[in-house]
């Protein structure tokens, strides 16, 4: 729930296939540096941010790519149910990140949500600076997010902070909303409640 002076907290899972720069958004975001190498660490990491005057907590699953039979698209029910909101990354450069993407989005959208709606997703192409050596296109990426209800950025993590930190804050706020209709849904659900207890009580009377 967000009271007014409390603090808000929400979990981040980033995925997409080996090397598409997921630790590198992590590290840009939680440091604004990028460090070019980041090995092989899965990792959970916890950074509060000051926005608009609330302290915001974000929990930040960066998740390696699987290496086993379960495929580069595997989601474990254990990270869907830890996350409130995903980033795919794919890399602009590598068409078969991209079909990891795809194939995440679809096992998101069939698992069940903790949400009234569907789960808030974020897409990113990534290594915009590497435009020479593009194999998917903007309007591609473009139109897998519109097709699917996904907020889509293209952005060189190697290059700025501001794109990654655009990531971060429109997942936050997809979250938030998706967190206000379901406290709208139950309120309802409430409503509902409480009338049919009044009424069902009414006719035994
Ligand atoms: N040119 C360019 N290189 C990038 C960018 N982001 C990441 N890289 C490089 O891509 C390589 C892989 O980056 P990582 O952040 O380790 O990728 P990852 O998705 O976390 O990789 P795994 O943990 O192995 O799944 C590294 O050499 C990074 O320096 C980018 O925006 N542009």
């Amino acid at each position: 729930m967000e009271g007014s002076q409390q603090k808000v907290e929400a979990n981040f899972l980033l995925l997409g296939a080996e090397s598409v720069g997921k630790s590198a958004l992590t590290v840009r975001f939680l440091t604004r540096r990028f460090i070019g190498e980041y090995g092989d660490i899965e990792s959970i990491y916890s950074h509060t941010d000051r926005i608009d005057g609330r302290d915001i907590c974000f929990n930040i699953w960066d998740s390696l790519c699987p290496q086993n039979d379960e495929g580069a698209g595997h989601i474990s029910d254990r990270q869907l149910q830890w996350a409130d909101g995903f980033i795919l990354v794919y890399s602009i450069c590598d068409r078969a990140s991209f079909n990891v993407v795809r194939q995440q989005v679809k096992r998101i959208r069939q698992a069940k949500s903790k949400f009234p709606g569907a789960p808030p997703i974020v897409i990113v192409g990534n290594k915009r600076d590497l435009q020479h050596r593009r194999t998917v296109s903007s309007e591609e990426g473009r139109l897998l997010t519109l097709s699917t209800n996904c907020g889509f950025f293209e952005i060189s993590a190697a290059e700025t902070y501001h794109g990654v930190q655009l990531v971060f804050h429109e997942l936050l706020d997809l979250i938030r909303e998706a967190r206000a209709l379901k406290k709208g849904a139950a309120g309802i659900k409430g409503i509902v409640r409480s009338m049919s207890a009044v009424f069902g009580r009414k006719r035994t009377e």
